[in-house]
């Protein structure tokens, strides 16, 4: 396959901005056939507008978005493109085999509908009225809309932002379905767990720019490996900061917060000091990488003030 063949996506240096805010500032990203990507950011960080950049719904201001190598709205118009947006609402008064049926329509080489309906899980509300539905149940009408077309790429933007655990849970199986087929899906969440669990790959956002790109497992080494916490038991905590291995130090009423690079060197310099009551070793959580590549809510530094975090990241394209 050529590059461009096998490339579901592609920013290069894409800018968006609106007034002063540039949304998405200078995005470079390759997303490869088969690939299952998560977009992972705080509110306002530009997810959203990098999904309506890779979707055409505007064109960047600077730099150039491509999907399968040509434009995006070319690759809508195709069928090639499926799509869930945050705000779309259901159509009222239609069944939901005569909505993802008319959607299909509209398509060149659509789904057949019954197969639709059976990978969103919802062949047995074919049947009934789409405005009465459930929250749940409507995600997935919505999803069966996104793949009528059968698309190559599935764009979802926080699909299951007002989804219960349960209803959350079932329409991630139902995607899963649909990635193991080889199609590649670009996510936006909010949900760290959500972006590890179903994403061979995490880019995380943060004011408009790409902050770090990798597996979760990778963003957790970039955030520190792992976090030892010790008991203070009266001890002065300053100088703990400076033990081999440690980049951070917090501390919480008697216990001390370690964030370490080299757990074993931190722990036998803590045992010299003879301060190992209570002591714990974690690996960092994914929730703390995150809190450690993003900006704190209110902070209104200059953005890019963080180099990207340097993730040793390669495309996890699964076979199609
Ligand atoms: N149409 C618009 N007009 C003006 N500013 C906008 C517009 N769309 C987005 N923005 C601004 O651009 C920035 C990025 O917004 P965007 O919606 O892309 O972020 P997001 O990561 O999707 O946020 P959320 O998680 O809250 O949906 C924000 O500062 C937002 O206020």
């Amino acid at each position: 396959m050529t590059e461009n063949e096998d490339t579901a996506v592609s920013f290069t240096g894409a800018v968006r901005t609106y007034g002063s805010v540039r949304a998405v500032d200078g995005v470079d990203l390759r997303i490869g056939r088969g690939e299952t990507v998560a977009l992972l950011g705080r509110n306002g960080a530009g997810k959203s507008t990098t999904i309506g950049l890779l979707l055409g719904l505007y064109p960047p201001d600077a730099g150039r978005v491509e999907l399968f190598g040509t434009e995006p709205e070319r690759a809508v118009r195709a069928g090639r493109v499926g799509a869930m947006l945050q705000d779309a609402r259901p159509v009222p008064r239609v069944t939901v085999g005569e909505l993802v049926g008319f959607v299909a329509s509209r398509y060149p080489g659509p789904m057949p509908v019954p197969r639709a309906l059976e990978l969103a899980g919802i062949a047995a509300l074919a049947g009934r009225r789409v405005d009465r539905l459930s929250g749940g149940q409507v995600q997935r009408v919505r999803f069966a809309v996104a793949l009528a077309g059968d698309p190559s790429l599935l764009v979802l933007d926080e699909p299951t932002a007002a989804l219960d655990v349960e209803a959350r849970h079932v329409f991630w199986e139902a995607m899963r379905g649909y990635a193991r087929r080889g199609h590649t899906v670009v996510f936006s969440t909010h949900y760290l767990e959500e972006a590890d669990d179903f994403a061979d790959r995490i880019v995380v956002m943060d004011r408009g720019r790409i902050v770090a790109d990798g597996t979760g497992e990778e963003l957790r080494r970039a955030a520190g490996g792992s976090l030892v916490t010790v008991s203070l038991a009266g001890r002065d905590p300053d100088g703990l900061a400076l033990l081999p291995g440690v980049r951070s130090l917090e501390v919480h009423g008697d216990r001390a917060r370690l964030r370490t690079d080299d757990s074993d060197a931190t722990v036998v310099a803590l045992a010299e000091l003879g301060a190992i009551r209570g002591l714990e070793v974690a690996p960092a959580s994914l929730d703390d990488a995150f809190l450690a590549l993003t900006s704190p809510p209110g902070d209104d530094g200059p953005a890019g003030h963080r180099a990207p975090a340097p993730l040793d990241h390669s495309p996890t394209a699964k076979a199609s």
